[in-house]
């Protein structure tokens, strides 16, 4: 029995002696195998404040109620704009949109209305004119109408481009109705000379343009033929004024191909009244233009198709012949309403020798004077009437979009006399 004893001390002795030096030996390995620390630590600095130091207030601090604190007033207008609210949407910049440009639209113009035109533009008559009517006056006035005041009396008239026969019926008519007058008051001789000239220009010719529709419903057709330069562009476009004015619907046909710059004309005047253009390239076919223009005019059930020609030299045959074709193929279409030959007032003599010219081509039916503010040969109306058997229609009296008047005798003969 000790002897059991014995070996169970022995055995509990061993057990704490392995024990303890299995300790020590883990203790050492562990000191042996930890790696060395490579921060070094910070500087010793004033002690980190800790979780609910700053939330106890001091002791000795007044205490401060919502009601001592000042807020801003709110209907005050500071003039600044409300910051963001907790609910409002962060703000997001946007880059400003680029500027859309306005679409051009031409404003489309509102034209004089033709009736008495010519009465507005009367001034301008009288400044041009001024020589004949009162250069005639004056003479008629004097106290003996001697053959030297007779002949003076035809010189004015001659000088006037009124044309040799027209002159010589005139001073016959004034002979004898001076004589038959006797005395002679200012008043007496100029309501003479107004009677005789009126009656020399013809006040009972059909001046009317035949711009309407016909009666199978076929739009007028207006040809503007002329020689270079007389004002057949300018023409075209003033006369699309006076219909628009007289509330047409005009389409416009640019058969003036051999110029660009006559299609790109007719067309600003055109935008300017909201009439419809036809044009074609440059150097094209003017017939084909023109037959186009009337084609869409007849598409438009437009009232009036204006064709402005190119400006062509009555001596060249060539394109006098193609002035006659372009004639011919409108007219495929139907018949043509106006052809106008347009005649600068400014070349006198030279006008009648185009005009007889050009209405061997094409049937002139009507004559536009253009630039009659221009020149003092205001007689050249009587005498292109005689030569072609056609009235003067239209008168031109400046450059202004509304210098373009129906011709009226006795408003022309007012302006040339006075009143
Ligand atoms: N003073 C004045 N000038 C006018 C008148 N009519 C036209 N003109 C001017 O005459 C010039 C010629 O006019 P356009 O219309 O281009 O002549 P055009 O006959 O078409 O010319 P081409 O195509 O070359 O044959 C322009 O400067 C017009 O402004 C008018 O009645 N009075």
């Amino acid at each position: 029995m000790d002897l059991v004893i014995l070996a169970v001390v022995i055995a509990a002795v061993i057990v704490v002696v392995a024990g303890t030096s299995l300790v020590v030996s883990r203790r050492r390995r562990k000191e042996v195998t930890a790696p060395p620390p490579t921060r070094q630590a910070p500087p010793p600095q004033a002690p980190e404040p800790q979780v609910g130091e700053e939330a106890a207030p001091t002791k000795d601090e007044p205490r401060r109620t919502i009601d001592s604190i000042d807020l801003p007033d709110t209907d005050v207008d500071t003039g600044l704009a409300p910051g963001p609210t907790a609910e409002a949407p962060p703000e997001v910049s946007i880059p400003p949109a680029p500027p859309v440009p306005e679409p051009t639209i031409p404003e489309v113009e509102v034209p004089e209305p033709t009736a008495g035109r010519l009465v507005r533009l009367r001034s301008r008559l009288a400044r041009s004119q001024s020589s004949l009517g009162q250069g005639l006056l004056s003479l008629l006035s004097r106290e003996h109408l001697d053959e030297d005041t007779w002949e003076e009396i035809e010189d004015t008239l001659l000088t006037a481009d009124v044309g040799v026969a027209p002159t010589q019926e005139l001073v016959e008519r004034l002979r004898t109705r001076v004589k038959v007058l006797g005395t002679r008051t200012p008043t007496e001789l100029r309501e003479l000379l107004r009677d005789e000239l009126v009656q020399l220009i013809g006040p009972d010719m059909d001046r009317s343009l035949s711009t309407t529709r016909s009666a199978e419903g076929r739009p007028a057709v207006v040809l503007v033929v002329g020689v270079n330069g007389t004002g057949k562009t300018t023409t075209t476009g003033k006369l699309a004024r006076v219909l628009v004015a007289d509330g047409r619907q005009v389409v416009l046909g640019a058969a003036d191909t051999f110029r660009a710059a006559a299609a790109d004309q007719l067309q600003t005047w055109g935008e300017r009244v909201g009439a419809q253009i036809v044009r074609g390239p440059e150097g094209g076919d003017p017939a084909s233009v023109a037959f186009d223009a009337v084609k869409e005019g007849i598409a438009l059930e437009a009232d009036t198709v204006l064709v402005d020609t190119a400006g062509r030299l009555h001596t060249k045959t060539g394109l006098m012949d193609e002035l006659g074709k372009v004639k011919r193929v409108v007219e495929k279409h139907g018949p043509v309403s106006e052809v106008l030959l347009v005649l600068d007032a400014t070349t006198g003599q030279n006008g009648l020798v185009q005009a007889r010219v050009f209405a061997e081509v094409v049937d002139i039916t009507g004559i536009v004077l253009t630039k009659l503010d221009g020149t003092a040969k205001g007689g050249i109306v009587v005498a292109v009437q005689r030569e072609l058997g056609v009235p003067v229609k239209l008168v031109g009296l400046g450059e202004g979009a509304d210098d373009l008047a129906p011709f009226e005798p006795e408003a022309f003969v007012d302006a040339l006399v006075g009143e």
